[in-house]
């Protein structure tokens, strides 16, 4: 497996970057973890030192006084250090991790919530960066600190160490750096070789979690029974599940390989040194003191310098995983921002396309080629065509979450473009096909289609009312505040079943409904398949309550089901990536085209249900 590299320079931004957040994070917890790994490093070697004062004076035949008295308490209080700064250290640390975890996950919805259209956010690639920048955004910053406090450790500890040995003995000193150097060689290949794994990794993890999540998630739960598809995927997931353990194995025999050997070649230099200092100390030449510092710092020097090699490979692999992390904070807008955003005015001509073309990416095939379409202000225009036509896709558009790729769309004669996207939205409402259902309160529920109404429970029951679900709302346990999910419960609400209930598909359109009639007052209003989940009943019902509710308002209304959109003021068919035909609903019956044929079609279905026997 051969090592993936950062070029240089982007290594130095990235371990800035990462510096600069943990810095502002915890500013002071950074500094204080500084000064306790320069005293974890310095101790070890300040109690080998005094170990070795405190026996040579032992030795020395002179009688005890005062200054070993000293030295016997310097002993004891730099012992004692060494217990307790590192628990001191694991305390410092886990507040400094909190603290970054906090401001890396700030940072990147900050950076996500930049991206104001859709493009980036759909884009694979881009999603696998994002995943990865999620979960281990706030390893760069908190590993790459951990990791360069404990090189600041391992240094001062390795050249204190160091220094005591060629003082010693330069031969033994020597003789220990060197056995250290392989150990050196193959830890840096063998980190390179981890990192490489770790990424390589990444991608065995997502697929083993989607498996993972198919099995036991709700969404997929009927269909996995259904279809007997709990064998087939459960088989998916461990075949990933066994593909990473493989790799992971392969490299740790490596390990064990060159660890074992190394671990050798180590203590035969180790062990040579001790006869070495022995036989000195035997001949009068060492001190029963340099013996001892002696055995302390071999394992000193070498402890000390995995240690680096480690925090070094820890470093590297903390710089390539901050990689995703930055990318995603450094992303561009993915729609371009005009130098100066003009003012969204309330809309009085209608809203145009002109030659709209597009197509989700050069990949992709054109979806539009070619709209011409005025939506009159004041009006209601409903857009009709078979799957797949383009008919999301335009209303996608009009909410600028894409640019056309050629073409126009322009709000009072001024182009989509010169608006600042969360300014035009403010002036529109929208129920998408694809509505989202929050595991949150009903109340909440609705007033996520205007956070300002959240304290006003007058505006979210009318917004109901108009959506025919205020009644089933009320009588919910807990009314309107009632959890729509059974997700979040726990202790003695786990087994309360008032507690959250679970809405049927219709219902929950009614409730995404009442969302979008929170904007009912926005200069237009989207209607992307409202009635899909309503009975025949709640349809008409609905329909009827619309046409009262937007008057003399500009919407737009898509449907399936032609004699729901019969009453808007035009009926737009779209085919073929452009608009087939266009005009009222007789006007088109007349012509005979597509809609004509549709709607005999679903007319002709209706009657001949009502024909059959019952
Ligand atoms: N995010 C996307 N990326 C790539 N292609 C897409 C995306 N969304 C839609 N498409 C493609 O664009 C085409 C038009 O889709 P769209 O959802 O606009 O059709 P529609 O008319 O609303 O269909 P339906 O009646 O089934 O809702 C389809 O071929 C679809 O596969």
């Amino acid at each position: 497996m051969t090592g993936p590299r950062l070029a240089p320079r982007r290594a130095v931004r990235h371990a800035r970057a990462a510096l600069g957040i943990t810095w502002r994070a915890a500013p002071t917890g950074t500094a204080a973890d500084l000064l306790l790994a320069i005293l974890a490093g310095v101790t070890p070697v300040l109690v080998a030192a005094l170990t070795k004062l405190v026996l040579d004076r032992l030795s020395g035949g002179r009688p005890a006084d005062a200054s070993l008295a000293l030295l016997g308490v310097g002993l004891a209080v730099t012992a004692a250090a060494g217990v307790v700064l590192p628990h001191l250290r694991g305390y410092v640390e886990k507040e400094r991790i909190r603290a970054v975890s906090r401001l890396v996950r700030r940072r990147l919805y900050d950076a996500v919530l930049r991206l104001v259209g859709l493009v980036r956010l759909e884009d694979p690639e881009f999603q696998d960066r994002l995943q990865a920048a999620q979960q281990t955004g706030h390893l760069g910053p908190t590993q790459l600190t951990g990791n360069a406090l404990g090189a600041v450790q391992s240094l001062l500890a390795l050249s204190g160490f160091l220094g005591v040995l060629l003082v010693l003995s330069p031969t033994i000193g020597l003789l220990v750096l060197a056995a250290a150097l392989p150990t050196l060689w193959m830890q840096l290949r063998l980190n390179r070789a981890r990192v490489a794994m770790v990424l390589h990794l990444e991608h065995f993890q997502r697929r083993d979690f989607f498996f993972a999540q198919l099995l036991v998630g709700v969404p997929a739960a009927k269909e996995v029974r259904l279809f007997g598809l709990g064998r087939f995927f459960g088989d998916r997931m461990l075949d990933e599940l066994h593909g990473m353990h493989r790799v992971e194995q392969r490299l740790d025999r490596r390990e064990l390989w060159a660890q074992g050997l190394l671990g050798l070649l180590g203590a035969g230099v180790a062990g040579a040194g001790v006869v070495y200092t022995v036989t000195a100390a035997a001949g009068g030449r060492l001190t029963a003191g340099d013996v001892v510092l002696y055995l302390a710092a071999v394992p000193g020097v070498q402890g000390a310098l995995g240690g680096l090699v480690g925090q070094f490979g820890a470093i590297h692999q903390a710089l390539l995983l901050f990689d995703h992390y930055d990318q995603v904070i450094r992303a561009e807008p993915d729609l371009p921002a005009p130098p100066t955003a003009r003012p969204v005015p309330p809309l009085r001509d209608g809203i145009e396309l002109r030659d709209v073309w597009f197509r989700y990416s050069p990949r992709h095939p054109w979806v539009l080629r070619g709209v011409d379409l005025f939506l009159p202000a004041g009006g209601t225009t409903a857009l009709v065509g078979l799957n797949g036509a383009g008919k999301s896709t335009l209303v996608k558009l009009l909410c600028r979450f894409y640019d056309p790729e050629r073409g126009t769309i322009r709000w009072d004669g001024t182009d989509l473009r010169e608006f600042d996207p969360a300014e035009l939205r403010q002036r529109l409402g929208a129920v998408f096909q694809d509505f989202m259902p929050y595991d949150l309160s009903a109340a909440e529920n609705i007033a996520l289609g205007d956070l300002d109404a959240r304290d006003d429970p007058d505006r979210l029951r009318a917004a109901a009312r108009q959506a025919g679900i205020d009644e089933a709302l009320t009588a919910l346990p807990r009314g309107y505040d009632t959890l729509l999910t059974r997700i979040f419960f726990d202790g003695p609400d786990r087994d309360d079943p008032q507690a959250g209930v679970v809405l049927s598909g219709g219902q929950w359109q009614r409730v995404a409904l009442a969302r979008g009639f929170l904007r009912a007052d926005r200069d237009l209003l989207i209607l992307d398949e409202p009635s899909s989940g309503l009975d025949a009943e709640a349809e008409h019902d609905l329909h009827t309550r619309l046409r009262e509710l937007r008057r003399g308002r500009t919407s737009l209304l898509i449907s399936h089901r032609l004699n729901a959109v019969r009453d808007a003021d035009t009926i737009v068919v779209l085919a073929d990536g452009r608009i087939a035909e266009c005009g009222r609903h007789d006007e088109l019956l007349a012509a005979g085209g597509g809609y004509a044929r549709l709607f005999t079609l679903q007319a002709r279905g209706y009657r001949e249900d009502a024909a059959a026997p019952v």
